[in-house]
């Protein structure tokens, strides 16, 4: 039954949701995808992979040991890489997919297939791309992004790692001078990787330029062993993703050539004379453009979290709502349904908001091609913002998912668990949320105080200057909440940089008098995010062309979007005077009766996500909604469940129990 999708084995609680569909699911299918050939392409490399006998698992990941889960998962890949050559599939392509969800906790070549790739891209020079770019295509070269270090993370410019140029021989010396130098966590470094995008402090003519990407190998292409000068391992078990073995890394006077710094943006010439790029962060790139893919990342798995739990919703019954009468769908529960339908929606809005940063990536990096760089900052600030935003809502989502199905969902075999540990790492990795958002309140500040200046700013922050509206909107039309939410940002920004200048004039320095209103700048960046996926979800749903039942479901979807997130923050709007108390019970009211509306087509909105089953892997997923089958088969596969009575019995419980008798 598994990824065949039909009527027949279905559990009748599942028929009948489905029955009641008023939408053309396939369309809803398209827009997640971003168009019909995308869907097409998409369903084609599933239906190659997950048909792959190759990529089941005999045992569950959980009763492996550390090194088989990791020999598993590298057998796994090796295996989807050579499909993906014999088959001509491009990582591009396999992102559009599910695919990886076949490895199950975590890729120790997803940094290869990811970083690696687009720091190549982005950083290196068409000449080093030559070089480098086939070997890498061709998994001959399999790299890794190392920068952070065992001592820093966030403030990338305290890097210790230090790269020297030595005009006599043309090379720079690669070295760790202290224990905190040492790099550590990068994904597939610890066994996989024989290459690596390093980050370190470039020193030349005896001056340092800030930190720089190097080529940088590691092992010996023929017998993989680390190679002389360098220090390389795995960091240890990790709370999930711990087949990517995650990895640490020191050199020791490790001399590289010259042309190994990517030399794109920035170079050193043979005298060792330092070219500058023509701007200081293009060497964050990598980092730009890996945002906005962690953010669609998040969501996929919020996408599978809602799925599983809705169908388990369905195809639960537990206690009574009406006394005496048989024990409802625990989706029947109002409290169920709030718990679910908003992340259903936050799927739509986040998916659609991080289209629209990824296509600002696109004209900015053309620009930058040609020399231009003035949308630098609002790209920094919007791929920060929707990264911090997505992985925060998806992990909280997941996690309420969890909740929602009760015990089962405490089970690994319900795939909750894993969904949370590898959805919360993205709070932390590619920039910690606090801090990027904190990122994006700088620009806020920047630019409302350039503004008030009549200075030109860029469209995306041109709202945070203009005059507040005297009096709330009587209005609550969809259009309304949207101004609402940029009114609330715009007069949040305005109160907090008039904190910070009050600070400022009581004496305090300008970082310190940042740092006591930073919690208030949070809230800045997370307002303004808020604001910007709420006016790109609504106009998105606007502008698409699609049948009148699918665009039905999509404005009510977009209506419970705002209306959610209007109460969940409503002191934003009654502190601004953008809504009133008596505002806020209307939407209240109005929430009760979307999540009504909205329970009868949750299935077949989980359904149009169009997770295969071996793509989900829940007991309490699947499309049948075999749940309790699916459980008991799943406990069988324990261990401990070979025999009757365990070894432990004899060797511990036994002469236990004996010595009380
Ligand atoms: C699959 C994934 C697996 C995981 C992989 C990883 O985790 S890999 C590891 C991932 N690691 C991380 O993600 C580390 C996170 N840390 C960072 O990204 C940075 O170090 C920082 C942004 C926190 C601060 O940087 P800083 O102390 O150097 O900067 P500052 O605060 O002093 O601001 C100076 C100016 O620079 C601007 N600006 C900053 N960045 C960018 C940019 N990318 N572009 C353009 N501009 C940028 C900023 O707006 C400001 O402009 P202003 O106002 O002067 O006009
Ligand atoms: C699963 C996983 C995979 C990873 N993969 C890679 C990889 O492939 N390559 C790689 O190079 N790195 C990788 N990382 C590292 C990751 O990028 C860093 O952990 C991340 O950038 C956070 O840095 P940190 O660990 O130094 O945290 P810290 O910066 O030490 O954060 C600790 C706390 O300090 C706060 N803080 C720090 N600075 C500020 C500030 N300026 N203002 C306010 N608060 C602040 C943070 O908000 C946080 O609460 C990975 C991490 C994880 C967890």
């Amino acid at each position: 039954m598994a990824g065949v999708k039909g009527a027949a084995g279905c559990v009748e609680e599942l028929r009948r949701e489905r029955a009641g569909c008023s939408f053309n699911m396939e369309e809803l299918t398209n827009i997640l995808d971003g168009g019909k050939d995308i869907t097409t392409r998409r369903r084609e490399i599933e239906d190659l992979m997950c048909g792959d006998p190759a990529f089941k698992d005999e045992v569950p990941t959980e009763y492996l040991s550390h090194e088989d889960r990791y020999t598993t998962e590298v057998r796994k890949v090796c295996h989807l890489a050579r499909k993906m050559a014999q088959h001509n599939i491009s990582s591009r392509e396999l992102g559009i997919t599910s695919v990886t969800n076949l490895l199950r906790d975590g890729n120790p070549l997803g940094l290869h297939q990811s970083m690696f790739t687009n720091a190549l891209l982005g950083l290196a020079s068409p000449e080093q791309q030559r070089r480098w770019g086939r070997l890498a295509q061709n998994n001959t070269i399999i790299g890794t992004y190392a920068q952070t270090e065992m001592g820093h993370g966030t403030f990338i410019r305290g890097l210790e790692t230090t790269a020297t140029y030595d005009p006599k021989t043309e090379e720079f010396i690669l070295h760790s001078p202290t224990i905190t130098a040492t790099k550590w966590w990068p994904g597939g470094m610890g066994k996989t990787c024989n290459a690596a995008i390093v980050m370190a402090q470039l020193h030349t003519q005896d001056e340092c330029r800030g930190p720089h990407p190097f080529f940088v190998q590691l092992r010996d292409l023929d017998t993989h062993h680390t190679l002389p000068g360098i220090t390389l391992g795995e960091i240890g078990p990790r709370l999930g993703l711990n087949s990517q073995d995650n990895g640490y890394l020191r050199f020791d006077h490790y001399r590289i050539p010259r042309t190994n710094l990517l030399m794109r943006h920035s170079q050193v010439l043979q005298d060792g004379t330092y070219i500058k790029p023509i701007h200081t962060k293009l060497s964050y790139g990598t980092m730009i453009v890996t945002r906005v893919g962690i953010a669609v990342l998040c969501v996929k798995k919020l996408a599978c979290a809602v799925t599983i739990a809705t169908r388990y919703s369905a195809v639960r019954h537990q206690s009574e709502l009406v006394p005496g009468e048989p024990e409802p769908q625990i989706l029947e529960y109002q409290t169920q349904q709030y718990k679910l339908l908003p992340h259903i929606a936050s799927v739509y809005a986040l998916i659609l908001s991080a289209r629209s940063v990824a296509s600002v990536h696109g004209k900015v990096t053309a620009d930058i091609s040609r020399g231009n760089v003035d949308f630098l900052p609002e790209l920094h600030t919007l791929s920060s913002g929707i990264k911090a935003v997505s992985a925060q809502d998806s992990t909280q989502g997941v996690e309420t998912c969890r909740l929602a199905c009760g015990g089962h969902g405490y089970m690994a075999s319900s795939r909750l668990p894993s969904l949370y540990t590898s959805a919360t790492s993205c709070i932390t990795l590619e920039g910690e949320n606090t801090v990027l958002l904190l990122q994006v309140a700088r620009y806020l500040i920047k630019s409302y105080r350039a503004a008030v200046k009549g200075k030109p700013v860029l469209p995306s922050v041109s709202y945070l200057a203009a005059s507040p509206p005297v009096h709330h909107t009587p209005e609550l039309s969809n259009k309304a909440l949207v101004e609402a939410f940029r009114t609330s940002s715009a007069s949040l920004v305005r109160e907090t940089e008039a904190n910070l200048q009050r600070l400022c004039d009581m004496g305090q320095n300008y970082p310190h008098a940042w740092n006591s209103c930073s919690v208030a700048l949070v809230r800045c960046g997370e307002l303004h995010t808020r604001y910007y996926i709420c006016e790109r979800f609504l106009s998105s749903v606007e502008s698409v062309a699609v049948s009148e039942g699918t665009k039905g479901i999509l404005v009510c979807l977009c209506r419970l979007y705002l209306v959610y997130h209007v109460t969940l923050n409503q002191g934003h709007f009654l502190r601004s005077g953008t809504l009133s108390a008596a505002d806020l019970s209307t939407l209240e009211e109005e929430m009760s009766d979307l999540l009504a509306r909205l329970r009868k087509q949750a299935v077949p909105l989980v359904d149009a996500f169009d997770i295969r089953d071996e793509l989900l892997a829940s007991t309490l997923g699947a499309w049948d909604g075999r749940v309790y089958e699916r459980l008991y088969d799943e406990a069988l596969k324990s261990p401990l469940n070979k025999t009757d009575v365990p070894k432990a019995y004899y060797k511990y419980l036994r002469p236990l129990i004996k010595a009380s008798l």
